[in-house]
């Protein structure tokens, strides 16, 4: 071991000395690869004589044309993968790798190792000295494999004996520690690493990632994946490293804006933000739900029903026979150009077999038709034509972008035309984007009420217009839990084309709903749309210590008690303080808090935003809000629970666990797990008697 120690120093010491020597050689790299693209570009400019003079020339210039634009994109290329090489090598330079792995190929005499790191780095392209965590390789590691086994790469299957699989503990070219690690029952580096301090911010779980959370990562093959998790199981980590997995694997033709991320609030979404950029990749789109359907919409409305009908709409849409006051009338300039009644006429011509929404989209049609025929008609005509006289320069500027004096019939007739396109440009546009749709009415009528929601509206619209968004191909939801049948519809129709990875606990379903959502619920509503869903369950508490694991889990999931497993084994139990009132609470908080390292970060928990405020009012703590945008780097933050679900804390105080919200027949002992299990190495319990 002594003598794997030095040699693994020695080999550290390398790999970390050619790290610098890449990054230090490489700021000259580019700095003279962008002199020679601008050198190339000034003589090449000048030597490449436009010659058009004949076909022959033109050929010539062409060809020339294009040898320099090739140089000019080789020149870029090669920019763009020293700037690839630099950022990788400085992401590497802290922390080289963390595991290695060595392989036996069936015609070699010898083992391989292969070291992984958070990215790849080959010195020399037949050299690879570190190995992406994403390579076909790496996936072995993970897999935690010993033995003879195989691994895939371009989808062929590659035969091998894993003979070492070796952890490191390091920090830039010093190895603090190794482990030879053949099962990962004990794995010390993921005990070390949780046992660090909370941030502010979300790491990533690279180095650690464990067998049960890599084949989640890796799947390529479920349309739709499902993944029930435990608190802290590690579902926004495996989320988060998926991403980084999928743009990786699809390198080639999927890009970070093909993906879209919805996350509960922007407190959440600002606590994950560093993951994907440490990882070398950029995020994806992301944004709370009601972000999504402000982008369906085109105006602010405001609804009056929170209760969503969208399992009603979407069976009833298709088929409604439409009046006209479901139409608005058209207008330009205050003018009624077709009336409610002149569209129902033109509505009830297209042909009544068609979904609505396809006799939507050929009643806009002829729409534009009548007005395109009627501008058609209307250049032909003198009087009309003798208009163009009378158009200002700057008016001509603005329609044809020059002055304008057309001399011949067919050149007067364009320019009309043209003028009187451009003046119905508005009403063009109108009508294309089908405003004359009574969207709010025709929800009054289809489900025979006078209050809309938000959700029907957003999804009405959708629908009718046909809004759908094929280009996006992976859609990612946390805390699935608690979103409703209607908004999984309205998602599953607006990116039809999309593979789903879906995670969440139904042990914190803590929303008050009607209908909360049911995983059995969601996996039907997905078959029913032809897509099967692949589910995954994580019982292993990465996030807190035993004894405050035990305290969620009796709490929201008896039954499963059994069935989990927990890293940081033991701890300290949780304390229960009984306080009288309000006041009484107070001086519990202050002394609890006074108790707690401020160099730690801690939470006081409360049922709502109002107890939050009036404990920040006397204790002086940092409250979080609804529009809370940030958490701090250490400290203790008050906040209500609604807003600490997603997050984690070294310590968690509860405010008032007592209190209706935690009592609730329904979601109280969800509430408390939820609770319970933000914290990872503290948890105090208040209740308050009176
Ligand atoms: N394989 C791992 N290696 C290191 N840390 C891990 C691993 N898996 C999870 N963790 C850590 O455990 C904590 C909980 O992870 P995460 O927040 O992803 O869990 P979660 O299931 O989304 O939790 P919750 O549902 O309670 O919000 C995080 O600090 C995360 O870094």
């Amino acid at each position: 071991m002594d003598n794997s120690f030095k040699l693994e120093q020695k080999h550290l010491t390398l790999v970390h000395q050619t790290l610098q020597e890449t990054l230090d050689s490489i700021e000259k790299l580019m700095s003279d690869n962008a002199n020679q693209a601008k050198n190339f570009k000034k003589t090449a400019g000048k030597e490449t004589a436009l010659n058009f003079d004949s076909y022959a020339d033109n050929l010539d210039t062409f060809a020339a044309i294009e040898t320099m634009n090739k140089q000019i994109d080789s020149f870029n290329n090669k920019q763009t993968q020293l700037q690839n090489t630099k950022s990788s090598v400085t992401r590497l330079l802290p922390a080289p790798y963390f595991a290695r792995i060595d392989l036996k190929y069936p015609d070699e005499t010898e083992s391989i190792p292969f070291y992984i790191g958070s990215a790849g780095f080959s010195p020399t392209p037949e050299e690879p000295m570190i190995i992406d965590w994403r390579s076909p390789i790496a996936d072995l590691y993970y897999n935690n494999k010993i033995g003879k086994t195989h691994y895939l790469a371009n989808e062929r299957k590659i035969n091998v004996t894993v003979a070492t699989r070796r952890q490191f503990l390091l920090h830039n070219a010093v190895l603090d520690d190794i482990f030879d690690t053949d099962v990962a029952i004990q794995d010390p580096l993921l005990v070390k690493t949780l046992q660090e301090n909370k941030n502010s911010q979300m790491s990533s779980i690279t180095a650690t990632i464990q067998q049960e959370q890599n084949v989640i990562i890796r799947d390529t093959k479920s349309t739709a994946l499902l993944v029930n998790g435990i608190a802290g199981s590690g579902k926004t980590s495996v989320v988060l490293q998926r991403i980084a997995y999928l743009l990786y694997r699809y390198r080639d033709n999927l890009v970070s804006s093909d993906m879209l991320l919805l996350t509960p609030n922007t407190l959440f979404t600002n606590y994950i933000n560093q993951v994907l950029p440490s990882l070398g990749e950029e995020s994806p789109l992301q944004m709370t739900f009601n972000q999504l359907m402000t982008t369906f919409i085109s105006k602010s409305i405001s609804f009056e029903s929170e209760t969503s009908h969208v399992q009603e709409l979407a069976s009833k849409l298709d088929n409604l026979a439409l009046t006209a006051t479901d139409f608005k009338n058209i207008k330009l300039n205050d003018i009624t150009i077709f009336s409610q009644e002149d569209i129902k006429q033109f509505f009830d011509q297209t042909p009544k077999t068609m979904s609505l929404t396809k006799r939507i989209t050929a009643l806009s049609s002829i729409l534009t038709d009548e007005i395109e025929s009627k501008i058609e008609h209307d250049s032909k005509n003198g009087k009309v034509q003798a208009e163009l006289s009378d158009l200002t320069d700057s008016q001509q500027e603005k329609i044809f972008g020059r002055l304008i004096s057309p001399s011949s019939d067919i050149a007067v007739q364009k320019a009309t035309k043209k003028m009187l396109l451009w003046r119905n440009r508005q009403l063009l546009k109108q009508i294309d984007q089908k405003d004359w749709l009574n969207i709010a009415q025709i929800i009054k009528s289809a489900l025979n009420t006078q209050q809309i929601n938000h959700l029907d509206y957003t999804f009405t619209r959708l629908k009718l217009l046909n809004l759908a968004q094929k280009r996006l191909r992976f859609v990612m939801i946390d805390e699935i839990q608690d979103y409703s049948l209607d908004q999984i519809l309205f998602l599953l129709t607006a990116f039809p084309k999309a593979h789903w990875t879906l995670v969440g606990d139904q042990f914190q379903s803590i929303l008050e709903s009607n209908h909360p959502l049911t995983f059995t619920n969601l996996k039907d509503l997905f078959e029913e749309h032809n897509i099967t869903v692949t589910q995954r369950n994580l019982y292993t508490s990465y996030r807190s210590s035993g004894a405050i694991t035990t305290a969620f889990i009796k709490h929201g999931a008896p039954d499963l008690l059994e069935k989990i497993n927990t890293i940081q084994t033991g701890g300290k139990e949780p304390v229960h303080v009984e306080n009288k009132d309000f006041s009484d609470l107070i001086t519990s908080l202050s002394l609890q808090v006074e108790s707690l390292d401020k160099h730690e970060l801690s939470a006081i928990v409360t049922s709502d935003l109002n107890l939050a405020q009036a404990i920040h009012d006397k204790i002086k703590q940092t409250v979080l809000g609804n529009t809370a945008e940030k958490l701090p780097a250490s400290g203790i933050v008050v906040l209500p629970l609604t807003l600490a679900k997603g997050l984690e804390f070294d310590n968690v105080i509860i405010a008032d666990a007592n209190s209706k919200y935690y009592l609730d027949s329904q979601f109280g002992e969800n509430r408390i797990y939820t609770a319970f299990s933000r914290a990872s190495k503290t948890l105090i319990i208040n209740s308050v008697t009176d």
